[in-house]
């Protein structure tokens, strides 16, 4: 059957369409605290948003040939819920650690408004916006140090000499960008139609790449939770115009949510 995942012409494929999520919002989003690979639940909110994204993804007629994941629940669960409404719980699913969200180091698991009233917002913007300043490494003293470390679902990676403790954007980047390489795009140019449901850092990777945006500019870009947004590539998997982050909602409730993440990382008013 022609997937829905390029259009094509009787020279090849002219474009691709590829939809990514970041998860709905989980416990640890509700109570603001540094997550990171620590493999909190979805929220209450969070199991809605997914359901809104599959209802919004199946008014729009997006359906999907595969979909890949990280190996954290809220990611897994929100993918779970859009494709339950979707009536495709059938298609491939892989998980990866690639796709996880950064691993926040020894902030994970504070409050990051304290984390603002102990180090200033310049500081936690920069931990949490820019792109290669690493937070601090997380240390046994942590309580999610063990947790972590010893969670079975990183039993097939990263190798235990190579676990992170720490990530900044450049070094999810890294990671996360070989496996859109290699798994990601050839699947993309065989015409298959792709869904990612995976985080805010990780997503932040992928739009850099795609869109070539400088260290500035991916600095300002907060995504939202549990809003699909779409790329629309040409041949050389490069955004047509008007291709990048094409958000399946209104601009009002996109930008009222993109400001919400943002201001996590502000001081209480
Ligand atoms: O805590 C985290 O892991 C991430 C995503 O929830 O937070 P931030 O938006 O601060 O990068």
């Amino acid at each position: 059957m022609a997937s829905k995942g390029k259009t094509s012409c009787c020279c090849g494929p002219k474009s691709y369409q590829i939809v990514m999520v970041r998860h709905g919002e989980s416990e640890w989003n509700q109570k603001n605290l540094f997550c990171g690979w620590f493999n909190a639940d979805l929220s209450d909110r969070g199991r809605q948003e997914a359901v809104t994204a599959g209802k919004a993804l199946k008014n729009a007629g997006h359906r999907f040939d595969l979909a890949y994941t990280s190996v954290l629940q809220r990611a897994n669960k929100t993918l779970d819920g859009i494709l339950q409404e979707l009536n495709q719980t059938g298609i491939p699913i892989e998980k990866t650690w690639r796709l996880n969200e950064r691993h926040y180091g020894g902030l994970t698991g504070l409050n990051k408004v304290d984390t603002v009233a102990k180090y200033g917002e310049e500081q936690v913007a920069i931990w949490r916006r820019s792109f290669d300043v690493p937070p601090p490494p997380i240390t046994p003293d942590n309580p999610y140090y063990d947790v972590i470390l010893n969670d079975p679902i990183y039993k097939d990676g990263p190798p235990k000499n190579e676990f992170p403790l720490f990530e900044s954007l450049e070094l999810t980047i890294k990671r996360t960008l070989p496996f859109w390489n290699d798994k990601v795009v050839p699947q993309l140019k065989a015409g298959k139609k792709i869904l990612i449901a995976a985080h805010g850092n990780s997503l932040r990777g992928i739009v850099k790449h795609l869109d070539q945006m400088n260290n500035d500019e991916i600095m300002k870009l907060n995504l939202p939770t549990g809003i699909p947004f779409m790329y629309t590539l040409d041949k050389e998997l490069k955004p047509v115009p008007g291709g990048s982050l094409q958000f399946l909602g209104d601009p009002e409730t996109v930008k009222k949510a993109m400001d919400e993440v943002a201001n996590q990382g502000k001081a209480k008013k």
